[in-house]
């Protein structure tokens, strides 16, 4: 465990490094990993871990489209992809990865298999922190443990490929065996994790809730329609409106954020943009202040994990979500957007539109 400076707090880490990937499957050489649930997370976990070399099933509900995706990956049936129970019985690491609700549904099913010395892995806190309304109360003779990578499946796997990695962050709720600790860094390094950050289930539920919610997903969303909508008010095209809104961001100044910080990108715009991007930013910043303490208000209180819970157990719940997903899909934004991306150089010749 190395401590790390950051941005003067004092952080405990774990690094490839330190824990290389031989020492990782040294600890799981006698486990077997059931990655149970083949829907994002599923895939990148089980795939990482498999050629990391570990002892790794999958277990999904059969007739499924996720269990002919899984045997499309090189799954077999009856030799590592398994239904949901069976291969909750030939695990000792029971890899919790159906959607959220699922795991409240599934969860009367699983826990009588949760046998002494296994390991119940989550990668949310979701269903522990929030127990009460979830019913997850693991026995007190298995670990309970947590990596939850900071990014998608899609890009865990991708990044993994490409020899990179994903950071996760990393709990322990529950040490049962006394071997929590090595199996949670062993299993982190083992599904690809760049480096491994210490937190908590509830720290870990109310940063991620808050995040995709907020400036991952929902708030940029929020602030994308808020400048485009503007700027067409104001009479600019559409071409226009997206070039200055998503495409620069996502294309030009992102990539330098990511790679030298937010300091840099403003220290090699013009200084036209940097006058005004300094004056304008704690404008925004505290515009939205409010809206962010509202939204960790409710995620404390857990009313945003009870409207996933309710709304993921309506019957018309994949319908309804199709919907709003498609209204976001027909925006003139995201429309326009469309055409923007099949003119990029490298997309060119593809279908736009
Ligand atoms: N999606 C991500 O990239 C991501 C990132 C970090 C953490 N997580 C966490 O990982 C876990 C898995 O998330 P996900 O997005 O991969 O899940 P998902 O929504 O893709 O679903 C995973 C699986 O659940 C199965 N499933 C759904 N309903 C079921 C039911 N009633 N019975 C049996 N199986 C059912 C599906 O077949 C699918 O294989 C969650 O705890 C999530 O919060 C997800
Ligand atoms: C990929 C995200 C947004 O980080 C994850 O938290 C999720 O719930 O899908
Ligand atoms: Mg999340
Ligand atoms: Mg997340």
């Amino acid at each position: 465990m190395a401590k790390l400076n950051f941005g003067g707090v004092e952080e405990n880490v774990v690094t490839r490094e330190e824990f290389p990937l031989e020492k990782a499957r040294e600890i799981m050489k006698d486990e077997t990993i059931a990655v149970i649930g083949y829907g994002v997370q599923g895939p990148g976990q089980a795939l990482n871990l498999k050629d990391n070399g570990f002892n790794v099933i999958v277990g999904q509900r059969q007739n499924s489209k996720t269990w002919d995706k899984a045997v499309d990956d090189g799954w077999e049936p009856g030799v590592t992809l398994f239904p949901i129970e069976e291969a909750v019985e030939r695990g000792t690491v029971i890899q919790y990865l159906l959607s959220d609700a699922a795991q409240i549904s599934v969860w009367p099913k699983i826990k009588p298999l949760l046998t002494k010395g296994k390991a119940l892995y989550f990668s949310h806190g979701f269903g522990i922190t929030y127990k009460e309304r979830t019913g997850i109360i693991p026995p007190e003779d298995v670990d309970v443990i947590l990596v939850a990578p900071k990014g998608s499946g899609t890009s865990l796997r991708r990044l993994f490929v490409a020899g990179k990695g994903l950071n996760s962050s990393y709990a322990i709720f529950q040490d049962a065996t006394g071997r929590a600790k090595d199996r949670v860094i062993a299993l982190g390094i083992g599904v690809g994790s760049g480096y491994l950050f210490e937190t908590t289930f509830k720290q870990e539920v109310y940063s991620d809730l808050t995040g995709e919610r907020g400036s991952l997903m929902g708030a940029i969303q929020g602030l994308f329609a808020a400048q485009y909508d503007c700027l067409r008010r104001h009479g600019h095209s559409p071409s226009e409106a997206f070039n200055e809104t998503v495409e620069e961001l996502t294309q030009s100044l992102m990539p330098l954020v990511a790679e030298n910080g937010m300091d840099w990108m403003y220290a090699n715009c013009s200084t036209t943009a940097q006058r005004g991007a300094l004056d304008w930013w704690k404008k925004f910043r505290d515009a939205v202040a409010p809206v962010f303490d509202e939204l960790y208000d409710s995620v404390a209180k857990g009313e945003e994990a009870q409207r996933s819970i309710d709304s993921n157990s309506q019957s018309d719940y994949r319908e309804k979500l199709d919907a709003e997903l498609k209204e976001l899909h027909d925006s003139e934004m995201w429309r326009a957007g469309r055409t923007v991306r099949g003119l990029r150089p490298e997309n060119q010749g593809e279908k736009v539109g």
